[in-house]
């Protein structure tokens, strides 16, 4: 990279960034020195559970929208087109399901780690592969999202790259580790609003620059970068309605459903209706977060596409392309290149801390305090912010490793989140809608739903079968001089590539049908293994673990015959409501709460999980 091409900062830039470093921290010590003053787990790890649902679901976005989706996703329309934009209708069921099946189970089970429900549900030994899986989706996740800020910025700023990364490194640790979760939640919130600032300033100043909006567009179209509803059902296609809208489904749910990080902050919510409202209200605005990183790559594309930039961009990769981009818009413009440098450091700080506290957390709850049961409280805290300190370390060592990964960090993220993730929802969708699964089934689902995820994953990487050319980078449109445009070496434009066939094929699945592929083979797996080694019988599930998915699919049945149908009569059932649960104080896992007095129920769901929960914790007690 030519020194004379580098895009520089002015002292204004790096006030800016230094401002929002200093904020971050500042959030932190604030919380580490009132409220208890991170004295107890229920404080450090639960934020005491008394969030309200506005910054729990700040905080829900921020933990999933780091630099990878702030780069990434312009890098994507600008390549491929607004294909990808469809991940946005998968937001729908992508919530919703999270909202009315997970939040409802894990809440009522005041749990403090996703896992617990896998021992509750199946055994100790299930908990514990679910809590290593997710430890190592998150240690690899943080890793990218740490060095993709730092190496974009180190290409076309100069920007010490190591001494980036370990200044994010650092400043996340220290507030992750001072303030716990509160700090985090936040400290999320004030990172999304930069975050939101940042882009919104980057589209203001392009499309002024393109010369308006109506401009940014027909260029757009011209360029063929708006992609119209493309119904292809070949699953080896990567970006279609299918892989997005419906494959993108199961990578929400893996996310906003079963993953430590959204659970802890759905649990530390003040009530179950606050949390089901949090996870509403993270709708709206992560569709405002798609669109805001759509429309900047559409606003790239509308001001270079025209020009050859293969000079300047020569070596750049496309995600270092988008920093070239907005450096060189926001040059002139005092304070902004500063503030979205912020943005992106802002992106990255919320989702590393998050991930961050959610390890630190199911570190404790799953691997340290069933082996430890007297631990104190104090020494329990201080092990707490141990570990967060020490995960710190173990993701800059990942950040290392990032760079030999491939060259979309959008598509890498989403990739792992497909392999890991999906067979962790795999685990918990076998646990709660089928009651017959049992702990050798779970086991085994999930160790041939991981093999097989990592066979297509590798296998695809090694075996990169050679896709349809994405669109030429300058654009596949040539400016001619009468200022009208054509489209270049149209011959290009309609190839097909010979078909992959066989084991070809199968490594040529969209990244996109990870997920959903990796899911629905656990279940498969994990029943056949179930009803090979004796299938569980409805009395020796724990109360409160399954959901009634039969029945609630089947609302429109009377319910003598939804009885009859589903063979799971909720256990809730038999108990009599007038046998009221006492309120009691409980210990479970040395976190002391009150049991409270299950109110009126809503509806048999209701009171079969309010019972249910109240026989958990005679259980959890008992063992
Ligand atoms: O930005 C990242 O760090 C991860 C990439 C995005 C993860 C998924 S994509 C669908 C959903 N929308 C988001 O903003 N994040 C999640
Ligand atoms: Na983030």
């Amino acid at each position: 990279m030519d020194p004379s091409n580098q895009k520089h900062f002015t002292v204004l830039d790096y006030v800016v960034f230094a401002f929002l470093l200093a904020v971050s921290i500042g959030i932190g010590l604030y919380n580490a020195l009132s409220g208890g003053r991170q004295r107890t787990t229920q404080e450090f790890l639960m934020a005491d559970r008394r969030m309200h649902c506005v910054p729990v679901s700040l905080s829900l976005i921020a933990s999933f929208q780091s630099a990878v989706a702030i780069i990434g996703v312009p890098a994507e329309i600008y390549t491929h087109g607004t294909q990808y934009w469809f991940i946005g209708c998968a937001y729908i069921l992508g919530l919703l399901i999270p909202a009315h099946v997970f939040i409802p189970v894990f809440y009522r089970m005041r749990l403090s780690s996703a896992y617990q429900y896998l021992e509750l549900r199946f055994s100790k030994t299930v908990r514990i592969c679910g809590t290593l899986t997710f430890i190592f989706q998150m240690v690899i996740y943080m890793g990218v999202c740490v060095y993709t800020p730092a190496f974009a910025l180190n290409t076309v700023t100069g920007f010490e790259l190591w001494g980036t990364v370990l200044a994010t490194g650092l400043v996340c640790t220290l507030y992750t580790t001072l303030g716990g979760l509160k700090a985090v939640i936040w400290t999320d919130v004030f990172q999304t609003v930069v975050m939101f600032a940042g882009q919104l300033a980057v589209i203001v100043v392009g499309v002024q620059q393109a010369g308006g909006v109506s401009e940014v567009w027909r260029k757009a179209w011209e360029g063929n970068r708006i992609s119209g509803l493309d119904l292809n059902p070949d699953p080896t296609v990567r970006h279609t309605f299918w892989t997005l809208g419906v494959g993108g489904v199961f990578l929400m749910l893996s996310l906003y459903g079963v993953n430590q990080a959204q659970v802890q902050r759905y649990l530390s919510s003040r009530t179950e209706k606050e949390a089901v409202r949090s996870c509403y209200m993270v709708f709206p605005s992560l569709q405002l977060a798609l669109a805001l990183s759509c429309v900047m790559g559409l606003v790239m594309f509308a001001r270079y596409c025209g020009e050859d930039h293969s000079d300047k961009l020569g070596t750049y990769t496309r995600d270092a392309m988008v920093i070239y981009f907005v450096m060189d818009m926001l040059q002139g413009l005092p304070g902004l290149p500063g503030l979205f440098v912020a943005c992106l450091f802002s992106a990255a700080l919320s989702t590393i801390s998050s991930a961050f506290n959610s390890l630190a957390t199911v570190t404790m709850e799953d691997l340290i305090k069933p082996h430890f049961p007297l631990m104190s409280e104090a020494r329990a805290t201080l092990l707490s912010k141990a570990l967060a300190a020490s995960y710190g370390l173990v993701c800059l060592a990942m950040a290392f490793f990032t760079h030999l990964m491939g060259d979309s960090v959008l598509q890498v993220v989403l990739a792992i989140f497909g392999m890991v993730g999906g067979p962790v929802l795999g685990l918990f969708c076998l646990g709660m809608f089928f009651p017959w699964a049992n702990s050798t089934g779970a086991v085994g689902g999930l160790v041939v739903g991981l093999s097989v995820s990592f066979w297509v994953g590798i296998g695809s990487i090694v075996t990169r079968w050679p896709g349809p050319r994405p669109h030429l980078p300058n654009c596949g449109v040539i400016l001619l001089p009468d200022n009208t445009t054509t489209a270049a070496n149209p011959a290009l434009s309609n190839v097909t590539l010979s078909q992959p066939t066989g084991l070809q094929r199968f490594y040529s699945l969209s990244y996109m049908w990870y997920s959903a592929f990796n899911c629905f083979t656990v279940i498969l797996i994990g029943l056949i293994i179930s009803f090979l080694t004796g299938p569980m019988k409805e009395e020796d599930v724990t109360p409160g673990t399954i959901y009634p998915l039969l029945r609630k699919l089947l609302f429109f049945l009377p319910d003598h015959l939804k009885k009859k149908l589903c063979c799971v009569t909720p256990l809730g059932q038999t108990h009599s409501s007038e046998q009221r649960q006492p309120p009691q104080h409980k210990e479970m896992n040395g976190l002391a709460f009150q049991q409270e007095e299950p109110g009126p129920a809503q509806d048999e769901t209701e009171s079969f999980l309010l019972h249910a929960s109240a026989a958990f914790v005679e259980h959890e007690t008992a063992v």
